[in-house]
């Protein structure tokens, strides 16, 4: 029997005032696995993102967490979603301490110890205020409060960004670690395509407020090649498969999804890099019939 999903979106729409962030938004996130949410600035991830946790209801469309509505606010549904917002804000004047017993007076399965023994392990004192704290200890700390909650889906709005590399390691270990002991699924936004590999099993592009491409990323890997060959004329944009076509002096370079598609004599199959695909879905134009989100006159 298949898991049930951590995350399901079903056509979902979200319209702030007359202009659509969000499109037609199907997918589902498989528990038990890290996602990414790639897209360029203003793609609507913060929306997506605001979705899954009930923060926002959507215009149309259903979203649903382990099978659950997350904007009926049930106190089951809200108990296994964890939410970083993309600024992590924490109570400046509070001690690190003073922040998990709110945490502890906020959520029945808090687990005190677990974020105490996480902060320690990592040199950060408790009795430090949260504005005395680096960048990067605050995201530490914002990170161990959200996963004391012991959720089972994690969402984070680009938890990285403002990290140096060191901080960024840090905080992506304590993530996979929490991953590897328990059962969370964690969906994250990010704009740092290069490192999503290392992080990430899983991933979600979303462009103009329409998902591109989602899937296992062994998977979108596998599916996708780069096929060059001598320079072709006509244009195969026209073909499903042909996700994009590069030309050089005397080179084309096809890519192209469907891992078997046959191969002309005189090219080559090649394997394509995550950031390459990402870039290519990117690239591409979106459906015209949603891209100008707004609404008809
Ligand atoms: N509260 C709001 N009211 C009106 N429009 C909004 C609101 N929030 C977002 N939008 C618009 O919706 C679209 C998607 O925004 P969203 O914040 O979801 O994108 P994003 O992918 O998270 O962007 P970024 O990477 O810059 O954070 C943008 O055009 C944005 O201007």
């Amino acid at each position: 029997m298949r898991a049930q999903p951590a995350l399901r979106t079903r056509n979902v729409g979200k319209r702030y005032r007359e202009a659509w962030a969000l499109r037609d938004c199907t997918l589902e996130l498989p528990p038990g696995r890290v996602s990414a949410l790639v897209g360029p600035n203003g793609a609507g991830k913060t929306t997506l993102l605001r979705l899954s946790v009930g923060l926002l209801t959507p215009t149309v469309g259903s979203v649903e967490v382990f099978g659950e509505s997350p904007a009926t606010n049930s106190v089951r549904a809200l108990s296994r979603i964890g939410f970083l917002a993309q600024d992590h804000p924490l109570y400046r004047q509070f001690t690190v301490a003073d922040l998990l017993r709110f945490g502890r007076s906020c959520n029945v399965r808090f687990d005190h110890e677990l974020a105490a023994r996480r902060l320690t392990q990592l040199g950060i004192s408790l009795d430090a205020r949260a504005g005395a704290l680096s960048g990067g200890q605050q995201s530490q700390v914002a990170l161990a409060l959200a996963l004391a909650k012991r959720p089972n889906l994690l969402v984070l709005d680009e938890p990285m960004s403002s990290l140096d590399p060191l901080a960024r390691q840090e905080f992506q270990q304590t993530l996979m670690g929490a991953v590897a002991d328990g059962e969370l699924t964690v969906l994250f936004s990010s704009h740092a395509v290069h490192e999503l590999e290392r992080v990430c099993d899983h991933l979600v592009v979303i462009n103009h407020g329409q998902v591109v491409l989602s899937g296992d990323i062994d998977s979108l890997l596998a599916e996708h090649r780069l096929l060059v060959g001598p320079r072709i004329e006509t244009d195969p944009r026209g073909s499903r498969s042909v996700v994009e076509v590069k030309h050089s002096d005397r080179h084309t370079t096809l890519l192209v999804r469907q891992g078997a598609a046959p191969i002309m004599p005189g090219w080559q199959a090649n394997p394509v890099g995550l950031e390459e695909l990402v870039l290519a879905y990117l690239r591409r134009p979106v459906d015209p019939e949603a891209e100008s989100h707004k609404e008809p006159a």
